[in-house]
């Protein structure tokens, strides 16, 4: 990796024969004695989210605040190992806008993942639960900090595929850290040097559209590229404290937009310098997006000159209407949508 502040690359969990061996060599195996769950925060596909405490090793009368997703009871072997299969690639991370992983239970039941406390939970309900209360440059420093995490996993040669601001987590301090590693997903290097991703298990090739770059949902190539067109999106999201990308849209119409040139307009009082951003990241080609370091040292000029937030970007006229808006009588309830359309 040629200018790579990482020594190393991720491991792909799945390459271990034994998926038990990919735990015990990247996670902590902690002591359910050492944990205290105070109450249930979440539901997640494998079972709760709590928050809870746990004891410092070396100082058991010390605590520290953690999040723990713990496996429903009774679950097959393939769903502990898919559930464990987030401990194994979090657990090779260390970055500060990373989720940090304290570690697992694995030897007693419930299995659970033990995680630093987020306080003030996922990007997307915050910022809904906040609209319009941030300054610009708040809102500048928390994309700084996704667009630096992602820096990280891309020089780890980790393609995340699923960046959205509801996986990126938000502490007490505002920062805002990268979550959400349950998708398995292999690497390949490709004759290209651009790190991209032959297809895996992914989850049934489910892939949430308005976050995913085209030529990814056309031929499902996934590289870091494709991740910076997805923080594109994300960028518009803060920048609309939440807003839906595409707002009702069909998947299908959003695809046909993209398609002819359509991108999202500027949300409201979005900085020029901003809305550029967005714009760059969503360029067809994947070889012309800026990479995540260019687009960190982008960010950090602009905070480090507050004034060159000030130019708004033009048109914040209302959404335009959907030339293929067609009312539908119920609406596909998620953003996730197989391969083979709805
Ligand atoms: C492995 C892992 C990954 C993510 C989390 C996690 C969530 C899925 S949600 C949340 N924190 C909150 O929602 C705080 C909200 C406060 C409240 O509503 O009381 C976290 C987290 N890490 O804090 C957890 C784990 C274990």
């Amino acid at each position: 990796q040629v200018g790579s502040t990482t020594s190393r690359s991720y491991i792909d969990p799945h390459t271990y024969e034994d998926p038990n061996q990919a735990v015990k060599e990247f996670a902590r195996e902690i002591d359910a004695s050492y944990i205290t769950i105070e109450a249930i925060i979440g539901g997640g596909e494998f079972g709760d989210v709590c928050r809870g405490k746990l004891k410092v090793l070396g100082s058991p009368s010390v605590e520290v605040d953690v999040a723990i997703k713990t496996l429903k009871p009774g679950s097959s072997d393939k769903a502990r190992n898919d559930f464990l299969t987030e401990a194994s690639i979090m657990g090779q991370f260390e970055h500060p806008n990373v989720i940090f992983l304290q570690g697992v239970v694995t030897r007693s039941n419930p299995v659970m993942i033990i995680t630093e406390y987020m306080e003030n939970g996922s990007l997307d309900t915050f910022l809904r639960a906040n609209d319009g209360k941030f300054q610009v440059l708040q809102l500048v420093g928390m994309l700084r900090g996704i667009a630096s995490g992602m820096q990280y996993l891309s020089e780890m040669n980790y393609v995340h595929r699923d960046l959205a601001a509801r996986n990126v987590l938000v502490n007490a301090q505002l920062v805002c850290k990268i979550a959400d590693f349950g998708l398995s997903r292999e690497i390949e290097s490709t004759t290209e040097g651009a790190y991209t991703t032959r297809f895996s298990n992914f989850q049934g090739g489910k892939i949430p559209v308005r976050w995913t770059a085209p030529e990814a949902i056309a031929f499902r190539k996934f590289t870091s590229a494709s991740d910076v067109w997805s923080f594109g999106i994300v960028v518009w999201e803060v920048m609309s404290y939440g807003e839906r990308p595409y707002w009702n849209w069909s998947n299908q119409d959003v695809i046909k937009s993209i398609e002819k040139g359509y991108r999202l307009p500027a949300p409201m009082d979005c900085p020029e310098t901003i809305y550029q951003l967005m714009l760059d990241c969503w360029q067809k080609e994947r070889t012309h997006r800026p990479m995540f370091l260019s687009i960190v040292k982008t960010l950090d000029k602009l905070i480090r000159c507050p004034d060159t937030l000030r130019r708004i970007a033009q048109n914040s006229r209302p959404p335009p209407v959907n030339p293929y808006y067609v009312p539908v009588v119920f609406k596909c309830g998620s953003d996730w949508v197989s391969f083979h359309h709805e």
